[in-house]
């Protein structure tokens, strides 16, 4: 069956989006990967996946380019809005509400959490920072903000091998749904930051990796709400403050619409 897609991205962060709120579409880990392949499908961090919703004017499943399904994806969320308009997206790391801004679109995620059982870690520990490191990436801050987040604060951004100790960090068994890791550099008021995102590995940006991290650093007092996070890709701004949601407001790019034979 041919299928309409729309390529768009949020500051480099790519997603493929199909739309199955009127033709339901089975969507499973070896077909996300597929899609989301650069060489053999379409090509994407993100495979995204929009059906009916109870509760919300839709429901948004992401998949990171491995096929692996996941709670929440800030960058796709901005790009939902556009594309469709909604204003209340159910993902299942919970709902986010969108508006465009101009030429932006701002969103707001769910409250972060911060227990050990909420990220979630596999064992009781501290999360302010974690007490565990990893060469030379130690004590790094542990932020679910609908998914999974570790944030690692440095002196400087271009000394850290990013790519190198991601996988290893993604995948120790002190996480057990795997995480997402940031490494963030606090410049004066605002912060530089590179993601390795779970299943997706470094991208040029990451929405949910920009909230974590900003939640991370207003907390331990490091710079003020609203912080800009400045990534590869561009720059998002970010709001927050204790026992509120978190929000992000940033662009968002629709690059081309095709079909493809699934
Ligand atoms: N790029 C996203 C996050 C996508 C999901 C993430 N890789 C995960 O596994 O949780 C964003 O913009 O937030």
């Amino acid at each position: 069956m041919l299928r309409q897609f729309h390529k768009m991205h949020g500051l480099g962060n790519d997603f493929v989006i199909l739309d199955a709120r009127d033709a339901p579409l089975a969507m499973d880990a070896g077909l996300a990967a597929r899609l989301a392949d650069r060489k053999r499908g379409i090509g994407c961090d993100q495979l995204i996946l929009l059906e009916p919703s109870d509760s919300a004017d839709l429901r948004m499943r992401i998949f990171n380019a491995d096929g692996s399904e996941v709670e929440s994806c800030g960058n796709a969320t901005r790009c939902v809005v556009k594309l469709t308009g909604a204003r209340d997206i159910e993902t299942a790391g919970g709902t986010i509400h969108g508006d465009v801004t101009g030429a932006e679109v701002e969103v707001s995620l769910v409250e972060p959490r911060f227990d050990w059982d909420q990220i979630p870690l596999a064992y009781p520990m501290a999360t302010d920072p974690v007490p565990m490191g990893w060469e030379n990436l130690e004590r790094p801050h542990a932020v679910n903000v609908g998914n999974p987040h570790l944030v690692f604060f440095v002196d400087d951004l271009d000394d850290i091998d990013i790519e190198g100790l991601g996988p290893g960090i993604e995948t120790d068994p002190t996480f057990p749904e795997r995480i997402n890791v940031n490494v963030a550099q606090v410049t004066g008021e605002a912060i530089r930051l590179k993601t390795f995102e779970r299943g997706a590995g470094l991208t040029l940006a990451c929405g949910t990796g920009a909230c974590a991290t900003a939640v991370a650093a207003i907390r331990a007092k490091l710079v003020s709400s609203p912080v800009t996070v400045t990534m590869p890709g561009g720059s998002l701004v970010i709001a927050w403050a204790p026992g509120e949601a978190v929000t992000m407001r940033g662009d968002a790019t629709h690059v081309f619409e095709g079909t493809i034979e699934l």
